[in-house]
């Protein structure tokens, strides 16, 4: 196979859930894919690991004290592999030479950076990394248009969507269209009272009953924010208002998401909860790629469930919509205030139904301003995460 065949991908939040899924499929192509770049937060000791597999290019840490670890430990495996640290490197990475393909799977508005540079600078960016286009949506998706980059969403609601509108992503179907369905598990408290909820505890609520994934989205899908998120997401992705975004409760977690059209049809996507799947979309769109996932077989698995989401149980999911419509900064502050209250939950400092109160708290203090600017997000960020931290230490305080 001619070498112009093999695409080079930078794996973003490489030694996380969605990294080592991407590294997976990645490993199955060796004459179609190459990692070229790894990149992770703190964990140099894991990106070590994943550099001895996958012998990249390059390995950043972001993380500057991880530098000297980072540089010695590949030398010592004999890897030819250049050390980097610190966002902006991982930034730089993601916009240059070392790869055609950006699989943005930070967690976090941490991801932010590096997926705007990847989107400007035109690459085929596989976007995980959800808060990206919850802060600052409308700009992301303007830098890969003009950019020339294509989206191809993985997050497996959008990715189930993408498949539904045959790739066409915010063009040429607004018309089409009526809503569109994102199906929720209802994570690990469905059915539970808000009464139910005030004791559980981190290891409780990071048990996803259906997907194995990294602790903030665990936390996130137990609150319902993950959700709020995704309608978000979705909007910016296929340009949909929030009144033609739906959620419905589906504990199986095999229907992934729908697309309802003017003529009554409904499209769905369907298969195993395993992230492979919209990964290798992701590589291989327009064509299909070899996984590594099962096909479904119904008959195993019986009955496909649906019911209405409890949002009196679970607030976040109404805040995110009451965000998308307030519209400007709101989205960003929500994201702000989620991330530092589900950080704080995840270290024992405040309970699980402080989650919601903190972020709508936050939503109350800092009332949506135009998002004039990345800067004018920046500060809506930077204001959101003062405030909910110090709500957040209010709530410990004994
Ligand atoms: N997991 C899933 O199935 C799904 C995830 N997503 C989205 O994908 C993203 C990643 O989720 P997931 O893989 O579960 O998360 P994980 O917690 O498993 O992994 C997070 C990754 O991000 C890295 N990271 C954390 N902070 C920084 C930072 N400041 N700079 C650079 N890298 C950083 C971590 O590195 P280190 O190990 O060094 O800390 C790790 O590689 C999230 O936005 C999530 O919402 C969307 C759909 C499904
Ligand atoms: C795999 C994925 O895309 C997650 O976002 C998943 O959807 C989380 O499950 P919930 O439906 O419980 O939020
Ligand atoms: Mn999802």
């Amino acid at each position: 196979m001619p070498a112009s065949d093999l695409q080079s991908v930078a794996v973003l939040g490489a030694t996380g859930s969605i990294g080592t899924s991407a590294l997976d499929v990645i490993a199955r192509h060796p004459g179609r894919l190459r990692a070229s770049v790894l990149a992770a937060g703190r964990n140099v000791d894991a990106l070590l690991a994943l550099c001895r597999t996958h012998r990249p290019d390059h390995a950043a840490i972001a993380d500057p004290d991880g530098h000297a670890a980072l540089r010695d430990g590949l030398a010592a495996a004999g890897l030819p592999t250049r050390a980097h640290a610190g966002m902006d490197a991982i930034t730089d990475l993601a916009a240059g030479n070392a790869c055609q393909t950006v699989v943005a799977a930070i967690v976090g508005a941490a991801g932010l950076d590096s997926t705007l540079a990847a989107a400007r600078a035109g690459k085929r960016l596989l976007l995980a990394n959800k808060e990206s286009l919850v802060l600052a949506g409308e700009l992301l998706v303007a830098a890969a248009r003009d950019g020339g980059a294509c989206i191809v969403p993985v997050d497996s609601e959008h990715n189930a969507i993408f498949q539904c509108l045959d790739g066409r992503g915010s063009a040429n179907h607004a018309e089409d269209v009526r809503r569109i369905v994102l199906t929720a598990s209802g994570g690990p408290f469905r059915g539970r009272s808000r009464e139910q909820l005030a004791d559980v505890t981190p290891a409780q609520a990071i048990a996803h009953p259906k997907w194995s994934m990294g602790p903030k989205i665990s936390v996130d899908s137990a609150t319902l924010m993950n959700k709020g998120l995704e309608v978000i997401e979705a909007h910016h992705l296929f340009d949909m208002p929030g009144a033609r975004i739906d959620v419905l409760v589906h504990p199986q977690s095999l229907v992934h998401s729908l697309v309802e059209f003017i003529d009554g049809s409904t499209l769905a996507q369907l298969g195993l909860p395993d992230m492979r799947t919209a990964l290798a979309v992701g590589f291989g769109w327009p064509r299909r790629m070899e996984s590594g996932v099962g096909g479904l077989d119904l008959l195993t698995h019986g009955r496909l469930e649906f019911e209405a989401p409890d949002t009196a149980a679970f607030p976040c999911l109404r805040l995110a919509f009451e965000a998308l419509e307030a519209g400007g900064t709101a989205p960003a502050t929500l994201n702000a205030a989620n991330e530092v209250a589900v950080s704080s939950f995840l270290q024992g400092r405040i309970g699980f139904l402080s989650i919601p109160a903190l972020v709508e708290d936050t939503l109350a203090a800092l009332p949506a301003a135009p998002a004039s600017s990345l800067d004018a997000l920046r500060e809506a960020d930077a204001r959101a995460r003062d405030r909910a931290t110090q709500l957040a230490t209010r709530l410990t305080a004994p």
